[in-house]
């Protein structure tokens, strides 16, 4: 049998358009086959939280010297007071330790900075089939304050308009029907499905 494909895979697209749904069907189905990679963070560890498994906990200073030095993080952003990551090391033990391909499920900004990186990846987009979809998925949701909705619809016509980029994406795949867009995302995903 061909040895599986350990590319890493860019999972983005505008908050609601479904990417953790479509994720976590992935990750049921074939939960030998795929992983996260473990980020690092300037936050504090919560409740049981532990360094190197929920997250790389590390000081601020200790993260932006690695900022500085360049080559160590694929992707950052703040979120909040805190500073958050994705390493080139983190992406590769989930290839070497756990023989899987790596899934980052990240945004906008973290899309350009990989495309900017040397990280061999294939890039997916999950778009929504129209804004005003999107706005009742994100109600239907439940999870969103009202100004959270009106925030995330702001950021969602920014990520559609970035998509629209040629050659930023190996595939877009319009969440519409939840079986068509499921189809498509594990053919993408386990491209030897038939
Ligand atoms: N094809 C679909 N048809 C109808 N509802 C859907 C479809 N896909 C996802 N949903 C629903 O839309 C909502 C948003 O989906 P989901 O939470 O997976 O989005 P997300 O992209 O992971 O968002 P975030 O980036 O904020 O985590 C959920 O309530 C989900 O059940």
């Amino acid at each position: 049998m061909a040895p599986i494909p350990t590319q890493p895979i860019v999972v983005s697209g505008p908050s609601g358009s479904g990417k953790s749904t479509l994720l976590k069907r992935l990750l049921d189905k074939y939960p030998d086959r795929f992983g996260f990679s473990i980020s690092h963070t300037t936050r504090a560890p919560r409740g049981s939280e532990q360094n190197g498994v929920e997250y790389h906990f590390v000081p601020r200073s200790d993260f932006e010297a690695k900022i500085a030095q360049g080559g160590f993080f694929i992707e950052h952003a703040q979120f909040g007071s805190n500073l958050y990551g994705t390493s080139f090391g983190a992406v590769e033990d989930v290839a070497k330790e756990g023989g899987k391909t790596c899934i980052l499920d990240i945004e906008m900004e973290g899309v350009k900075q990989v495309k900017k990186s040397h990280l061999d990846a294939r890039f997916l987009f999950l778009q929504p089939p129209s804004l005003e979809v999107l706005e009742k998925r994100l109600r239907g949701r439940g999870t969103d304050s009202e100004d959270a909705v009106k925030q995330r619809l702001q950021q969602a016509e920014k990520e559609l308009e970035f998509a629209k980029t040629g050659g930023v994406h190996d595939q877009v795949i319009v969440n519409d029907d939840l079986e068509k867009a499921w189809a498509e995302f594990e053919k993408f995903c386990v491209p030897e499905q038939k």
